[in-house]
This record gives structure tokens, C-alpha cells and sequence, in this order.
């Protein structure tokens, strides 16, 4: 931790006391998370809410931030009875549109203020024209997604340049999606290029500012704020891939929006400001506004969670926000990692909550009506980055792992409207839990960067965002006919390997074939042409992942040298049971044409016979970190694999048993022979279901035990 944002927060842990910073130390001493200066709005970007500040603009009076009355020692951080008030009036309806514009003060502010799209710069607007814009603001709220998935590309910096290193990420202008050219190696050491392509709900590439990231994505919410709903914005990402730069300045730009609603819209209705900053860091919270104390959680009866003796402060203007913003990103934890020095190992909480007093009586505490929460997470990158570090940090890895991997079956469960949210699934999500419950939004903001040096981390943020969004229903049709038509979301590099389509190119393949959605929201590829039933000899299959190089390889080997037999046995090691299946399913393709009944017995004796490479477990594989995403998501990724060959496989044996029926049919059947093929058909149906099963039970294990898994349905059976 920084040791000067520790003595100034210890300093400041009581901001009753006024304090004069100077603006050196504010802007030279800080160096903490969400503390890059330069980054910030001047203070000239914001305007002056509510009582008017002294000439200082460094000063935390009384009249803004008042922690006494905000700091009851528990702190129901989240649930405090969200406010059952009489219907707010609507943000742009009810008389206070129509009243003068505001206090003095607000007045005096005025010219303070950028833009302001609700209410006109301009001092009176002509009624028909504020409620007009109004109006479009409200559909424009009512419009926006429950959940929504934005992905920030940010330049290549100094250090990718001097490497020599290439932008590999292109966006289409004025589109949705993107496209990861990963640079790859054939088995003959000859170069090709396998694209990625994704598609969210915005793309935003490197020349688009920090204003622009905000329109696009809290200020739609910020309305519903007073609407009782409860947002949370995140960034998801590698280290210094510009998390803290993205959400650096949503909160003051959010507050500053919220505090003009507060004094202009719903001026004299009662509604107060709190702000309160946290960290989660190594499973534990820290209120980093109060001295990076250590806080406890607690869940009450109603099993709402509450932060005990969390700071929450009050707040009229900007500036204090601001103040307080630096204050807690300097107390935050920064810890190092192999990846990047400066790397955080924390997420960071700032909470905006819209508050009022029940009958708008100052004696009673307000309580909550909306809130607006910003998470800065951790650095994504996960096990392979922190296998050299100490145990501390691979603790702490873990933990963050967890936690992505929980927000991201909270945000799939909040999105499936499905009763049961797994937020117990890690701190992180615990404290979420009333974001995940009611009338929500969830913005993920998702960064990343260009170079071709990161391609590896910036397919698994992708795949990350992808899997959250891929789930979203939203409010938006045409978003749901891209998902299921164009969402392309993983590699278009498929050599498959299809007795049917062998006609065409290697090229033609991967450029042409369209990719649909499954309902799990993978990307399935569709067949070119509708097939007759038993004519597909492959099931459409995603496969290539950008850090399983070796699948690619296997695939380009069957394909040029029509088996795995070929394969090093290295490689077999690597692609563990996908190529298990894969020998086998292989196999049949190879014989399909003629389905003789022989193969079967062949493949049954080397079955039988064959120690296959053992498939590389979760625990295998990750030991230095027990729950580490990659491995849960490889593991899903297999999954999904295995299935699709056991499908595939199927298939084949449907034919097999077809031709055995022809077989029977005919008047020189030898009865002996056919009942031994029908044993051997059989047995082989059922090896496959059962190796199948024994996987999924597997993983299902693994999911609960990271309490992870949405549904419980039928839990016992495989535990
Ligand atoms: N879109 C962008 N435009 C310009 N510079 C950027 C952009 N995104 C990030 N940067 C710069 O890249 C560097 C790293 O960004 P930042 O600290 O925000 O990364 P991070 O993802 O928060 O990392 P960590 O996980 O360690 O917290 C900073 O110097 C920042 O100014």
C-alpha cells in the first residue's frame, strides 16, 4: 500500500476535521489506483452543487461530508430497506420540472456545467422542448439492457512499440464487432493468420475518449438510479490494460450527472448523495475511506448483506467526490505480480447511493433508493502469470479468480432470470448480492489491448465478455437475431475434418462457414448446406482456441495426413482427452464410406487395449491454484468437446447399426454375427455415455465446489 495515501487516509479517517490539501501533493504524491491526475476531469469539468464551496477546492467541510450520520457502525451497505415511498415521480414528469430553475446556488453553478443533456444550458428552455428531450431521455433509460458488454481496445503503448509488437485487433467503423488476427504456426513452421471474430453490444477502439466511454455506458443508467434500480459498472481485463484508466472517471462524470438530477429534477424531494469506497483484496474488505480498516460481512435474518462499519459519506458537490475518490485510491492495495509491477490485486468498490428519508423528515435515516456501483477488478490474468510467486499471491490469485468467475454465473443467472444467484460463489459477488436481485443493470466494460504480444490474454477477456454477453437476453431484438446469426465468436480457423466437405479448400472453409449460437451462447459453426440426415460426418464444432495451439495442429495434421497417427506424442499429451475422442471418432470418419461392421471390433480391441494418454485433470494441471478460472473454463471448454464427439460418434454407430439392420434383413443373415455386432454396437453406445457422464459429473463437482453452479438440480446424484 502506498505509504503516504495510508498516513493521509489515517489523517483523514474523520473528515469532520477540515483539511487543506495542497494541490502538489494531491497531484505528485498520489500514485494509486484511479489516481493517474492527468486522467481526471479538471475541476472545471464539474460543476458546483448545493452549498457553494470556499475558494479551496481541496477542502472536505462539514456541510458536505457528514460520516457521523452516515456511519452507524453496521452499515447495511446494500439493503438497507431500499425506501417504500410513494411512487417517485418520474424523472421527467412532475412539477419540479416545471418550477424555476433551483436554489442560488444551483443557479450560481450553472455555468459550471458542460453539457447537460437532460436540462438545457440555456436558462428556459421553452417548456414543450424540456419535456420533449425529456421524454427521449426516458425512452432512451427504458431502453437500456439489463445487461450490457462493451469491449475498450487501448493504444499500444511504448513498451509494445519498442518490441516491434503488432496491433492485431481490427473494428470495423461504426460496428459491433471485432477481430483478433492471431498469428499462428503450421506443423511445416509456415505461418497463418486465424481470426477471432466477436460481437458486443459496443466496440470501442483506441481513439475513443473517456467521455465517449461514459455516454456509452453509465449515463443511460444514472436516470434509473432514482428508480430504485441498482447498477454496477465493471472492467474486466489483464493488467495495464486500462481498467483503471476506463473507470477512472465514470464515477465523478455519474455523480456529476447525479447530483444535477438531485438539485434540478427532484429539487426539495429529499434525496441525499453517500459515497463509500471499498476493496475486496485476498477475500477480505477493506474500507479504504476509513483508513483501509478491516470490515467484517454479515448477513442478517432477510439474508441481506450487510458491511459492518463501513464509512459512507455524504456528499453535495463534485469535488468532495473527487476528494474522496483520491483519498480511497490511495489507501488501495497494490501489490506486484510477474505480469506487471504495478498491477492490482484488489478490486475496488465505489458506491454512489441515491438515499431519502421515508416522509422527507431529516430525523429519521434516509434510506436507499438506487445505487450506482464501479468495480476496478483485478488484473484477469490468471494462473500461468503467478505460478512463480509466493503463496500469498497465488492465495490471492485464486481468490480473484473466483470472483471473476463467480460475477460472471451471477450476471449469467441475473440474466436468465433464474431464482437461484450464485453470489455465495466469492466476496466479491456476496457484497454485490442486492446488484443481482430486483431491478438491476450491469454494465461490463471489458479492456484490452491491441498487441500481439497479449493475443492469448485478449481472447480469454474476450471469450470472458463473450460468455457474458452470449447469455444476455436484453431489451433489444435485433442484439438477440446478431447473437444467434453473427456472433462469430471464435476462431474461424476450423480445418474440420468432414468426409462430406472434403471438396472444399482449406481457405474456403474457414473464410466462408457462418457461425450461429448455440443456446449456451457458443458459437456453433452452421453447415453450408442443410444435410440430409447421417450425411454430416462432423458436428459442428468451435474447437480452435487461441491457447490450445496444439488442437489447430492435431486438426491440420488429421487433415493432411488423414489421421493421428502422425501426431507426436507430445502433441497427444497436450490435447489430453480431446484426442482420446478424437482417435476414436477419427477412426469411424475414416471408414465411414463403407461402414464395415469390422471397425467396430477394431476399435472395440483397441479401446480395450490401448492405454490412452490420461486426460490432463483440473488438478493436474493447476495444482499451484485449486480454483483457477482458466481451469474451470478449459474444463466447460472440453465439456462442451467431449459431447460434441460423443455426438459425432453417435452418429456413427446409428449408421453402423442402420447397415447391420440391411444386414439382418437379408435371407443369408448369419444370426451369430449379428448378434455379436449388435453386443459390440451396444457396448460401445454405452462406453461413450459413460465416459461422457463421468465428466460431467466431474465438472459439475468442481463448479460446486466453487459454488459456482446456477442450477442445483439434481446435485446428489453426482456428488
Ligand atoms: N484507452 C487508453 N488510451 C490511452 N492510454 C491508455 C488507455 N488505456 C490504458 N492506457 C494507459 O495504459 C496504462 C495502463 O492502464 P491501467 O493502469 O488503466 O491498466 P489496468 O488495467 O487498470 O491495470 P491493473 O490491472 O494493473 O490495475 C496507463 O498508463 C494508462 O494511462
Amino acid at each position: 500500500m502506498n505509504v503516504i495515501g495510508r498516513q493521509m487516509a489515517r489523517s483523514n479517517a474523520t473528515v469532520h476535521h477540515q483539511r487543506q490539501y495542497s494541490d502538489n501533493f494531491l497531484d505528485s504524491t498520489f500514485n494509486g489506483k484511479w489516481l493517474q491526475s492527468s486522467n481526471f476531469p479538471s475541476s472545471q469539468d464539474f460543476g458546483y452543487y448545493g452549498v457553494q464551496r470556499s475558494s479551496s477546492l481541496r477542502k472536505i467541510s462539514d456541510e458536505n461530508v457528514s460520516p457521523s450520520e452516515l456511519s452507524p457502525g453496521l452499515l447495511d451497505l446494500h439493503s438497507f430497506d431500499t425506501e417504500l415511498l410513494p411512487e417517485v415521480p418520474s424523472l421527467y414528469e412532475g412539477s419540479s420540472l416545471l418550477q424555476p430553475v433551483g436554489s442560488k446556488s444551483f443557479e450560481d453553478s450553472e455555468s459550471y456545467i458542460p453539457t447537460n443533456k437532460i436540462i438545457g444550458r440555456s436558462r428556459g428552455p421553452p417548456e414543450n422542448n424540456l419535456l420533449k428531450s425529456l421524454s427521449m431521455d426516458r425512452e432512451r433509460a427504458n431502453n437500456v439492457a439489463k445487461i450490457k458488454v462493451v469491449v475498450r481496445k487501448r493504444p499500444l503503448n511504448k513498451k509494445e512499440m519498442a518490441k516491434k509488437e503488432e496491433d492485431i485487433i481490427t473494428i470495423e467503423p461504426n460496428s459491433n464487432s471485432l477481430t483478433v488476427h492471431e498469428k499462428k504456426l503450421k506443423v511445416d513452421l509456415t505461418e497463418y493468420v486465424e481470426r477471432h471474430e466477436f460481437l458486443f453490444d459496443a466496440v470501442l477502439n483506441e481513439d475513443v475518449s473517456n467521455d465517449e466511454v461514459y455516454s456509452e455506458t453509465v449515463q443511460p443508467i444514472v436516470p434509473l438510479i432514482f428508480q430504485r434500480t441498482k447498477a454496477t459498472c465493471f472492467a474486466y481485463g489483464q493488467t495495464g490494460n486500462g481498467k483503471t484508466y476506463t473507470m477512472q472517471p465514470l464515477p465523478l462524470k455519474a455523480s456529476q450527472d447525479i447530483l444535477r438530477f438531485m438539485y434540478r429534477t427532484y429539487q426539495n424531494q429529499g434525496f441525499k448523495l453517500f459515497v463509500s469506497f471499498f476493496e475486496i483484496y485476498g477475500g477480505k474488505v477493506f474500507d479504504l475511506l476509513n483508513d483501509r480498516k478491516k470490515l467484517c460481512m454479515r448477513e442478517d435474518g432477510k439474508q441481506q448483506v450487510c458491511i459492518v462499519g463501513l464509512q459512507e459519506y455524504r456528499v453535495s458537490d463534485v469535488e468532495t467526490i473527487k476528494e474522496l475518490i483520491e483519498k480511497g485510491n490511495a489507501t488501495r492495495s497494490i501489490g506486484t505480480t510477474g505480469a506487471n509491477e504495478e498491477s492490482s490485486r484488489s478490486h475496488a468498490i465505489l458506491q454512489l447511493a441515491v438515499k431519502r428519508s421515508a416522509d422527507g423528515s431529516e430525523t429519521k435515516p434516509p434510506r436507499l433508493v438506487g445505487k450506482l456501483s464501479f468495480i476496478d477488478l483485478a488484473g484477469s490474468e490468471r494462473g500461468a502469470d503467478t505460478t512463480d510467486n509466493d503463496k500469498l499471491t497465488r492465495m490471492e490469485g485464486a481468490e480473484i479468480n473466483k470472483s471473476l468467475l463467480a460475477l460472471k454465473e451471477c450476471i449469467r443467472a441475473l440474466d436468465n432470470d433464474q431464482g437461484h444467484i450464485p453470489f455465495r460463489g466469492s466476496k466479491l459477488t456476496e457484497v454485490l448480492r442486492d446488484s443481482f436481485v430486483g431491478d438491476s443493470r450491469t454494465v461490463m466494460i471489458s479492456c484490452i489491448s491491441p498487441s500481439s504480444g497479449s493475443c492469448e490474454h485478449t481472447l480469454n477477456t474476450l471469450r470472458y465478455a463473450d460468455r457474458v454477453k452470449s447469455l444476455s437476453k436484453g431489451n433489444n431484438p435485433k442484439k438477440d437475431l446478431l447473437s444467434s446469426s453473427s456472433n462469430l465468436r471464435d476462431s474461424i480457423a476450423l480445418p474440420l475434418s468432414s468426409t462430406v466437405t472434403t471438396d472444399l479448400s482449406f481457405e474456403d472453409t474457414i473464410n466462408d462457414v457462418p457461425f450461429e449460437k448455440n443456446r449456451f451462447g457458443w458459437s456453433k459453426q452452421i453447415e453450408r448446406e442443410a444435410s440430409p440426415p447421417f450425411k454430416v460426418d462432423r458436428v459442428p464444432s468451435r474447437r480452435a482456441e487461441g491457447n490450445l495451439a496444439t488442437n489447430v495442429y492435431s486438426d491440420y495434421y488429421k487433415d493432411q495426413r488423414g489421421g493421428l497417427n502422425g501426431l507426436p506424442e507430445d502433441d497427444l499429451k497436450y490435447c489430453g482427452d480431446n484426442y482420446d475422442q478424437e482417435k476414436t471418432s477419427w477412426k469411424n470418419n475414416s471408414k465411414v464410406q463403407n461402414f464395415p461392421l469390422s471397425s467396430l471390433e477394431e476399435k472395440q480391441k483397441n479401446e480395450t487395449s490401448t492405454k490412452w494418454v490420461d486426460h490432463p485433470t483440473f488438478e493436474d494441471n493447476h495444482s499451484h491454484s485449486d480454483d483457477d478460472l482458466n481451469a474451470l473454463l478449459k474444463e466447460e471448454e472440453d465439456l462442451v468437446s467431449s459431447h460434441r464427439r460423443q455426438v459425432e460418434e453417435t452418429i456413427d454407430i446409428v449408421r453402423e447399426e442402420m447397415n447391420l439392420l440391411v444386414q439382418a434383413d437379408k435371407p443369408d443373415n448369419q444370426l451369430d454375427d449379428y448378434i455379436y455386432k449388435l453386443n459390440a454396437i451396444l457396448s460401445q453406445k454405452a462406453a461413450g455415455i459413460q465416459k461422457l457422464q463421468t465428466r460431467l459429473a466431474k465438472f459439475r463437482k468442481h463448479l460446486n465446489e466453487y459454488n459456482v453452479l446456477v442450477s442445483s438440480g439434481n446435485d446428489d446424484e453426482y456428488n
